[in-house]
């Protein structure tokens, strides 16, 4: 008898994908909504990151829009620099996207113990923010997404991935007014609120590459109101000891990235032309951008295996403190009691099957995407989906939103590094 209740239950792989599918592993970070664990599909053996996403969480966050548009803008696109969607499905209780795994870690950490070759890694970043997934028919998404280092993580052959597109949007020739993400990346004009396109992902870029070379980022301010002055008003500055740790081509490059005049700023010239411009560069002159983009040159940083981005205190805070760890559940059969919010995300978090199904565009659809619970208020003005997550991120960055706006509170940690001085680079 209890042989038989122990028995595993067999799992359906001709049926659609669920959490039965994968072997849990361990825990190897914790987002807003939900953790990410590593899982291994009981069939083919392939490793993945499974990210996790609590949906009453979400639902109390006003996060629903977020949680769906981010799952159909990773349905639509399929790069070798991006950290791809490969399955989405959900149970009563989470959204479970499953992602590449990337087990080398954030540039951030990475950059944090100090590593030379920051141009490789921009270049490599610079891929996917040129806006057009090479291996998809897509060729028109442009997207924006929260470039910062935090968001970029490495494969465990040291390739860097962008990712984290629950603030992604599509670009079209509409131009944008929302304000959402870490306010220390973002571009002039997405604060002075006049409107932008996807060129705001060159100045996030220009924003990472400064900060990984020089250690700190080049606008900053103690309050919202001071680093919105600075990024939008303030001249570029230089540290002093600016030229022992980048070439003056790479000054000039970042310079340029740093450009608040939009049809001046590196990157940004239209029909791919501003692609052109950063890879006939100067400073990206060494580049090999054929191998690049195959991915066949051999990173400048092989990250250590044995280290590989795990993290033992999420293992043991899952051990200790989770009331409720996550669990392969057979799905209740009746769902007509749902909210609507619920039933939003029941009816439109679809799921998705790599090897099964083609990938799709949701584009222009998913422009208006909005929570059923708010619909009908006239309140919702943002064309872009806010990020509701509350408390401290990272990146110094706190945001708080309710749904209908969004406050950035910026608390700077590297205001007493000696101040820099100006210098020009032309
Ligand atoms: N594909 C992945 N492979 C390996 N680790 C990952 C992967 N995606 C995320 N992680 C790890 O999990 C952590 C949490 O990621 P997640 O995207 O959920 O949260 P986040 O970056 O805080 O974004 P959000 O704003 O969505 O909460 C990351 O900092 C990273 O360390």
């Amino acid at each position: 008898m209890g042989a038989v209740c122990c028995r595993p239950t067999p799992v359906d792989f001709d049926g659609e994908v669920n959490l039965f599918h994968f072997v849990l592993l361990r825990c190897v970070g914790k987002g807003a909504f939900g953790k990410v664990r590593v899982v291994q599909h009981k069939q083919t053996r392939d490793l993945y990151a499974l990210k996790y996403i609590n949906k009453a969480k979400c639902v109390k966050m006003k996060a629903v829009p977020n949680v769906i548009q981010e799952r159909r803008l990773l349905e639509e696109v399929d790069h070798p620099y991006i950290v791809n969607l490969r399955y989405a499905f959900q149970d009563d209780e989470n959204c479970f996207f499953v992602l590449d795994l990337m087990l080398g870690g954030d540039l951030r950490s990475i950059f944090s113990v100090g590593f030379p070759s920051r141009k490789w890694y921009n270049a490599q970043a610079s891929q996917p923010a040129s806006g057009v997934p090479e291996s998809s028919p897509l060729t028109t998404l442009k997207t924006d997404r929260d470039i910062k280092p935090d968001n970029i993580l490495l494969d465990e052959k040291g390739n860097a991935h962008l990712t984290d597109f629950n603030i992604a949007v599509h670009f079209s020739d509409r131009k944008l007014t929302g304000v959402a993400g870490s306010m220390a990346y973002m571009a002039p004009e997405i604060l002075t609120k006049r409107g932008y396109t996807c060129h705001i992902d060159w100045w996030s870029l220009g924003v990472c590459a400064y900060e990984l070379i020089f250690g700190r980022r080049p606008f900053r301010g103690r309050t919202n109101g001071d680093l919105t002055h600075s990024i939008t008003k303030d001249p570029l500055k230089w540290p002093e000891d600016a030229e022992k740790k980048c070439s003056r081509s790479g000054m000039i490059a970042l310079k340029a990235l740093l450009e608040r005049d939009t049809t001046k700023r590196l990157g940004c010239r239209p029909n791919g032309e501003g692609y052109r411009d950063i890879q006939t560069n100067a400073w990206f002159k060494s580049i090999d951008w054929e191998t690049l983009e195959t991915k066949e040159q051999v990173p400048p940083f092989v990250p250590d295996s044995k280290k590989a981005n795990f993290d033992a205190s999420h293992e043991l805070e899952e051990l200790l403190l989770e009331d409720n760890p996550l669990k392969a559940k057979q799905r209740k059969a009746n769902q007509d009691n749902l909210t609507a919010e619920m039933r939003q995300m029941e009816e439109q978090f679809t799921t998705y099957d790599f090897k099964k199904m083609q990938r799709r565009s949701y584009y222009p659809h998913n422009q208006q995407l909005i929570s059923t619970a708010t619909a009908t208020s006239s309140a919702i003005a943002s064309s872009r989906p806010e990020t509701p997550a509350d408390g401290l991120r990272p990146d110094g960055v706190s945001i708080h939103g309710n749904g209908n706006s969004i406050e950035l509170r910026h608390s700077e940690g590297d205001a007493t590094k000696p101040e820099m001085a100006e210098k020009d680079y032309r």
